[in-house]
This record gives C-alpha cells, sequence and structure tokens, in this order.
C-alpha cells in the first residue's frame, strides 16, 4: 500500500544546525499515529521539513507516493496533508467563517464543507462572525481542525494540539481527534500529553537528537501509558 507520508532517512537543517538526522516515519491511509520525544527532539521540525520550512538536505519524502523535492506549504496542502501549527495561528483580522474559508483555499476539493464543520463543531456556528481570536483557547484549537478539514486532507499532522489546554478540553478534544479518524482521515498527533496519546494513537514513534529512536503499538492502558511516558520523561 502506498504510504500517505514516507520520510526516508531525512536529514534537515536551520542554515547550520543539522537537526533531523536519518529520520525515517510512514503513514498510511486511516491510520492515528502519535509522534512523542523531549523538548527539542526535533518533532516540529519534521513538520517544518514537509512545509519547507527547514530545509531538506538529504533523504526522501513522498506525499500518496509522489516525491516532494522543493517543499513548501502548499504542496503539502495540495498532496493531501495539512498541519494544524503549534500555537494554532487563528487569523486574527478574520472571522471563524473566514478563518474556515481560509483552510478551502489552500486544500483540495472533497466532502468537507461548512455544513460539515458546523455540525462537528456547533460553537463555531454559533460564533461564525466572531474574530476566531476571540475564542477560547480551546474553540481556537476546534477552529484550526476545522480549517484543517476545510482543506480536504487524507491526513492531518497535529502540532501538540492541547498545549496548555485545561484537562476536560483535552478530553473534549481527545473525542473529537477520534471523531475525525472515525471519518476516514489519518492524523499524526505530535504530543507532550501521553494520556491524549493514548486515547487518540494507535501506533507512536518516539523520537531523540532528530531520529526515530523506538516504535511500538500504543496500548490505552496503565502499563501503555507508563511506556509512552518513559520517552518524554527528562
Ligand atoms: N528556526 C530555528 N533555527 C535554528 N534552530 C531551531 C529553529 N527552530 C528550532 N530549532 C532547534 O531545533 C531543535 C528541534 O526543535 P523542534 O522545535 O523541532 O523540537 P520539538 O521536539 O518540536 O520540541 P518542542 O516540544 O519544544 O516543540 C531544537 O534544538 C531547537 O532549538
Amino acid at each position: 500500500m502506498t504510504a500517505l507520508l514516507s520520510l526516508q532517512n531525512v536529514q534537515a537543517y536551520y542554515g547550520s544546525a543539522h537537526i533531523l538526522h536519518g529520520l525515517s516515519l510512514e503513514v498510511q491511509a486511516g491510520e492515528r499515529v502519535g509522534l512523542i520525544g523531549r523538548n527539542g527532539v526535533g518533532k516540529t521540525t519534521v513538520v517544518n521539513t514537509i512545509l519547507g520550512l527547514a530545509q531538506l538536505k538529504g533523504g526522501q519524502i513522498e506525499l500518496g507516493g509522489r516525491p516532494l523535492l522543493r517543499p513548501r506549504p502548499y504542496h503539502a496542502a495540495q498532496g493531501g496533508v495539512v498541519v494544524v501549527p503549534q500555537g494554532r495561528r487563528i487569523v486574527a483580522n478574520l472571522s471563524v467563517e473566514e478563518n474556515l474559508q481560509l483552510g478551502a483555499a489552500v486544500g483540495r476539493k472533497g466532502p468537507w464543507t461548512l455544513p460539515g464543520i458546523y455540525q462537528l463543531f456547533p460553537i463555531l456556528q454559533e460564533r461564525a462572525h466572531t474574530p476566531g481570536t476571540a475564542l477560547s483557547g480551546g474553540q481556537q484549537q476546534m477552529l484550526a481542525v476545522g480549517r484543517a478539514l476545510m482543506a480536504n486532507p487524507s491526513l492531518i499532522l497535529l502540532d501538540e494540539p492541547t498545549e496548555g489546554l485545561a484537562p476536560v478540553i483535552v478530553d473534549q478534544l481527545a473525542g473529537i481527534f477520534n471523531r475525525v479518524a472515525d471519518q476516514g482521515t489519518a492524523l499524526l498527533l505530535i504530543e507532550q500529553n501521553m494520556s491524549l496519546v493514548a486515547r487518540v494513537a494507535q501506533r507512536y514513534l518516539a523520537l531523540a537528537k532528530g531520529a526515530v529512536v523506538a516504535q511500538g503499538p500504543v496500548e490505552n492502558s496503565h502499563a501503555g501509558l507508563k511506556r509512552l511516558e518513559e520517552h518524554v520523561m527528562v
């Protein structure tokens, strides 16, 4: 089966700083994968390399079997891979609805349209004409996920989506991520919150020093959680 996203032996840099050292990973259609590791190991750099924001200097990236020779942010979206960035990056002077429409502008045509997003997130419909940045942190995260879905991706890369959010909101987002995945969109969940990874991911990849150092199935149990936590504890 052709992977939605494949990185093989990727070497990536910011200027002269060498961050990813031979990193390889694959995500197949419909999969839910957790990408974990301590602060600074290179998780966001994986996303940045796919988007062309870090320099790819070795190895190969493929989207749906097609090589990504010169990565650019819109190439990923057109290839069916959309990022929900760390910090959400809601556009301040646009309304909730305009932020959602922005997602459709960069992506592909497909089943996700405004009515579907509003069905998934009724609060976004209630607040459709509010400035996006006036929403609470949890609602902004829903908006960021809704905006990603509007691009009709096959795979969403979620970069620390629950950072700074209260546990009750994290629980709500866990349900949302599972619903999105149940509707067929694959997820690569970059997270420090291992209880969320245990509830959403089917398998994990652990990074250290810019490479994958461990991987395996995720077990949503006490022992499974402990195993994940070993990879993020300082
Ligand atoms: N623009 C940049 N220029 C130079 N170095 C950078 C840049 N952005 C990040 N780095 C460095 O690259 C390394 C990997 O950072 P990255 O953000 O990918 O880590 P991370 O695993 O996502 O960590 P976190 O959980 O803290 O977000 C770190 O040492 C960081 O200081």
